[in-house]
């Protein structure tokens, strides 16, 4: 199972989720965002990372040239993009030599409507929210490997992995203790269940 940690924002948080085992960690840039970080403390706790470990920048309706140059900034390894951006996004960011990933509320997800080879993560209807989804309103689950997201925490991930069957989960609300604060215990907490 494939975790990531979302919405990181200080070195002994990092340092948590990879000690922990987690597979990726992620860094948001969307304006407006509780969890939003400065470019550069980003490329500090970049720094951080073991090889290996995917470092994942979140983006959400931005010019693709300021992703493009925030990322740079920052040295992650993989955007994220939240905002139903066009093909020629991703194009871009893989000739620039990131990995990509297109994060899409299950409300909007349609089998046919997305290009199997494109890493999907798939999520409630406003990032970042806590809020989970239910099996019902993703009748069809991607046909390949997706990221589930939305709600997650230490005590239902177990349950939701059996329920919808990803390849992978990622969290940010369900290891905070309060609004944009991540928790060391809770982030080990989640890993762990991701694992059971
Ligand atoms: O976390 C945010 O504030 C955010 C803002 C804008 C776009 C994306 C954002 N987060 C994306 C994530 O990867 C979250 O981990 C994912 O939506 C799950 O969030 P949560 O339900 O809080 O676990």
């Amino acid at each position: 199972m494939f975790v990531k940690v979302c919405g990181l924002r200080t070195p002994e948080t990092v340092d948590a989720a990879v000690e922990a085992g987690a597979d990726a960690v992620g860094f948001v840039f969307a304006p407006g965002s509780v969890r939003l970080i400065d470019p550069a403390v980003a490329a500090e706790l970049v720094a951080r990372v073991p090889r290996g470990v995917e470092t994942v920048g979140v983006f959400r309706g931005q010019p693709i040239d300021e992703v493009l140059r925030l990322a740079r900034q920052a040295g992650v390894s993989t955007i994220q993009l939240h905002g139903d951006e066009p093909a020629d996004h991703f194009a871009r960011a893989t000739e620039s030599g990131l990995r990509t990933i297109r994060a899409i509320s299950a409300a909007r997800f349609t089998a046919a409507g997305h290009a199997g080879d494109e890493r999907l993560l798939i999520d409630a209807t406003v990032p970042g929210s806590g809020t989970t989804f239910a099996p019902e309103d993703l009748p069809v689950p991607p046909s390949v490997g997706w990221l589930l997201a939305g709600g997650l925490r230490p005590d239902n991930v177990a349950a939701l992995i059996a329920a919808f069957g990803p390849s992978g989960v990622d969290v940010s609300s369900g290891v905070e203790s309060t609004p944009g604060v991540k928790d060391p215990e809770l982030i080990r907490a989640f890993v762990s269940a991701a694992r059971f």
